[in-house]
């Protein structure tokens, strides 16, 4: 029998903030799912070395959920030496989980640029995906990922609890301009980033002194 669907929020989370949060918020309730998984990676495919060590991240990413009913902490990738792939998760939590849909939720960056993912065309034979809009992502896609929208995409959220993997679900959320980049550079120069991110997170911030420059 198909079990309550979960939600997969895979991120750098350097740090996490509000534009992660709400959006995995309004669709715990919207797809009605039984808990949002955040997880912060280890080693992120398609970016820099992140700025805070993997400790600091996922110590921030405690703190913000520790503050929400319905988001735990997945620290799979994390314990994994190697870039953190999502199709490597995606396989791992679908033999622990074999009769609940999995929703990988991600901006409209990441779907942008999903074709550029490892094994991007078996993504779905384990999750769904479920894309919220983000400022400066217009869902004006390349030839691959129309096709793969064109596929896939439902605007039937109930859907999503049907099967357990296979559809693309665009969720028409509020737009937060707010990014990690930001958050940081808000730090570098001095600048107060308050409320877009959780106190506890911007306390722990600058209890450690992360994001500072380095003192010459
Ligand atoms: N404001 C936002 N609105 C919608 N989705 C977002 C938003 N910010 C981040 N996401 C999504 O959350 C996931 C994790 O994002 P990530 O941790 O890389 O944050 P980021 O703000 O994009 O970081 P950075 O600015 O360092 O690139 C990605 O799928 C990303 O698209
Ligand atoms: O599997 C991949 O090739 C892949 C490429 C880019 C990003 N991801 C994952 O997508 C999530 C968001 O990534 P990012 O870089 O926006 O923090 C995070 O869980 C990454 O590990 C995964």
């Amino acid at each position: 029998m198909i079990q309550k669907a979960i939600g997969l929020l895979g991120g750098t989370f350097d740090p996490i903030h509000v534009g992660h949060l709400r959006p995995a918020i309004a669709l715990l309730e919207r797809l009605n799912l039984s808990e949002v998984r955040l997880i912060p990676n280890y080693i992120p495919p398609h970016k820099a070395t992140p700025d805070s060590s993997p400790e600091h991240r996922l110590a921030m990413v405690q703190l913000a959920a520790s503050q929400t009913t319905g988001l735990v902490v997945d620290e799979r990738e994390l314990k994994r030496d190697r870039p953190s792939y999502t199709l490597d998760t995606l396989k791992e939590l679908r033999a622990e989980l074999p009769d609940t849909p999995l929703c990988f939720l991600m901006g409209m960056d990441s779907l942008c640029q999903l074709d550029q993912w490892h094994g991007w065309q078996q993504l779905l034979d384990y999750a769904h995906l479920v894309v919220s809009h983000r400022p400066g992502w217009q869902p004006d896609f390349n030839a691959n990922i129309s096709a793969l929208v064109k596929a896939h995409a439902t605007s039937d959220a109930k859907q999503l609890s049907r099967q357990v993997s296979g559809c693309i679900y665009l969720f028409d959320n509020p737009q937060l301009d707010i990014s990690s980049t930001h958050i940081r550079n808000c730090v570098k120069e001095g600048n107060n980033p308050q409320y877009l991110l959780p106190e506890p997170v911007l306390n722990y911030i600058r209890d450690k002194g992360l994001y500072q420059l380095p003192v010459l």
